[in-house]
């Protein structure tokens, strides 16, 4: 719910008449009065103050919402009870009440709360990332944990990501040879969107299909936030028009991969060769699987595994750029370890512990997920002594747990030694920092993007020099937030890079050697 949005919210208010105003706030009265019969007794968490009508939603009108949330927290606990319009919402920002809902109490709040771009994009939640708590959500799960991202498929794609990771090499350095300048979130995006592709459907979907590249660019970058899911009698009149926008965006996307399935199936039955089934093979093999299953379960891939990683590797990139001693112990232990006459593979990352301490540091600093996805209470509970009815939406902002003073030392600063020779990782054993969040809707995809972003890091760092654009240090480098899909760096990281190993090196890997 970035500032635009909340302007969205604004706008859309403003533009009611007296009419309007009055019959909104008709209902409004009514719905409240409907609540508090069904939500009879209980003691609530603590909540801030409270409009009529619009409940919390000034409170997140200015400013970036986890930043916001974080605040509310520091002045009123850890667990704080919001209305926005007419959603109930527990904000948790503390690790040992997210532990009590991710792990203790996990199958009451495992489920996801109706969402019109659920509706609109995702056919009601028939994918996994939209689906409640069901047996669609079982079997989506499922076949995403063992067909796509188990770590034996992980470690089949790895060919793949060295492959793709020279391309993005190969451009960054033919643009450097030039001195010209590269945008490192638009090559890395380019790269993961190609990667995707190729792992669902063997095609690199970048180079074949510029819709598919628009579609997911529109799709990231229009806000998600739409008024009507929080005042839903609004939804059949669409006042900010978000509703028909996801619509129209829903069919354009089914029409896109319409296209694609069927340029697949007429591939395969052309073809008589014993090729390694891809994802796409499998999800069309699965007799009870509808075709638009196949689509939005394909979709989730697109959208949660394309920008996660590339965002966090420039945050990682970043933060080295701001702290020079890191990135010289992060080089020179690459080089340690792997020497100058040849490139990182991912064998190696086990070894480099300085670089997976910087990884996991990056995602305590920068969760790109910093509220999670919505989580959703199926019955009445308690939490932390707290009554918390059914159908309350849970948002856990893992941006302020991993910068919580009462557990970070020094939490605003970028510190890998944090991480060496300490027991606590990222993947969700340890409440203290949950970039992938944990329990049943732990990210699926954490195996795949804790290599993936290692070995750009590590390729990055090792065989590739950065310069910054002139009259700018590595203090210059801003770490302004976008909250969008992704917790994202706001301005873009401009880099020349060039090569940093000996030229035989790259030549060595396939890559072109023209001089510098
Ligand atoms: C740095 C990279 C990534 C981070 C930090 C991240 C983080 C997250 C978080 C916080 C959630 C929400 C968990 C919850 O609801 O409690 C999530 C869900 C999800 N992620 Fe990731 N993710 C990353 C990369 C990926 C990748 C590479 C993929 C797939 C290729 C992926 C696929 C998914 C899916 C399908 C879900 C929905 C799971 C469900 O609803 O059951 N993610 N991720």
């Amino acid at each position: 719910m970035g500032k635009t949005n909340m302007e969205g919210l604004i706008g859309v208010l403003k533009s009611w008449s007296v009419h309007t105003v009055a019959a909104v706030v008709f209902l409004y009265i009514l719905l409240k009065i409907l609540k508090r019969g069904r939500h009879k007794s209980g003691r609530r968490p603590p909540a801030p103050p409270c409009w009529p009508l619009i409940g919390h939603f000034h409170h997140l009108i200015s400013g970036l919402p986890h930043h916001n949330l974080a605040k509310i927290a520091e002045k009123y606990g850890p667990i704080v009870w919001l209305e926005l319009g007419a959603a109930s919402v527990v904000v948790v920002s503390s690790s040992d009440i997210a532990k009590e809902i991710l792990k203790t109490q996990d199958h009451i709040f495992a489920s996801r709360p109706p969402a019109i771009l659920g509706e609109m994009l995702f056919a009601n939640g028939l994918d996994l990332l939209f689906s409640p708590l069901n047996d669609n959500f079982r079997e989506a799960r499922k076949i995403f944990t063992t067909e796509l991202l188990s770590q034996q498929r992980i470690d089949s794609f790895q060919d793949l990501r060295r492959e793709f990771f020279s391309t993005t090499m190969q451009r960054a350095f033919e643009e450097g040879d030039a001195n010209r300048f590269i945008n490192l979130a638009e090559i890395m995006h380019e790269q993961f969107m190609s990667l995707s592709t190729r792992m669902l459907y063997g095609k690199d979907g970048r180079a074949h299909s510029k819709q598919l590249v628009e579609f997911i660019r529109i799709l990231t970058t229009t806000g998600w936030f739409v008024v009507e899911e929080y005042f839903p009698f609004l939804k059949p009149f669409d006042p900010s028009g978000q509703v028909k926008r996801l619509k129209n965006l829903g069919e354009n996307y089914f029409h896109l991969m319409d296209s694609v399935i069927d340029q697949h199936l007429k591939e395969n039955s052309n073809s008589n060769s014993n090729r390694e089934q891809n994802f796409l093979d499998v999800l069309l093999a699965m007799s009870n699987f509808t075709r638009v299953q196949v689509k939005v379960l394909l979709l989730d891939i697109l959208l949660a595994g394309g920008d996660t990683s590339p965002d966090t590797i420039v945050w990682a990139i970043a933060e080295l750029l701001r702290h020079p001693d890191v990135m010289e112990r992060l080089q020179n232990e690459l080089d340690d370890v792997i020497g100058k006459e040849r490139l990182v593979e991912e064998e190696d990352l086990k070894k480099l512990e300085y670089l997976q301490a910087v990884v996991k540091e990056t995602l305590r600093l920068h969760p790109i997920g910093a509220l999670g996805v919505p989580h959703f209470s199926t019955e009445a509970t308690k939490v932390a002594g707290y009554d918390i009815p059914a159908s309350t939406r849970v948002m856990i902002n893992l941006y302020a747990i991993g910068r919580d003073p009462k557990v970070w030392e020094n939490p605003q600063k970028f510190d890998p030694l944090r991480f060496l020779n300490s027991p606590i990782d990222v993947k969700g054993q340890h409440y203290e920092v949950l970039p992938f969040s944990s329990g049943r809707r732990k990210c699926p995809g954490m195996n795949l993007a804790l290599v993936s972003v290692a070995y750009n890091i590590a390729q990055l760092v090792h065989a590739c020099s950065f310069s910054l654009p002139e009259g700018m240090t590595g203090l210059d480098v801003d770490l302004e937030e976008s909250f969008g899909t992704t917790l994202c760096k706001r301005n873009p990281l401009n880099l020349l890079l060039k090569r940093r190993l000996p030229t035989h090196v790259y030549g060595k890997a396939g890559l072109s050697v023209s001089a510098q």
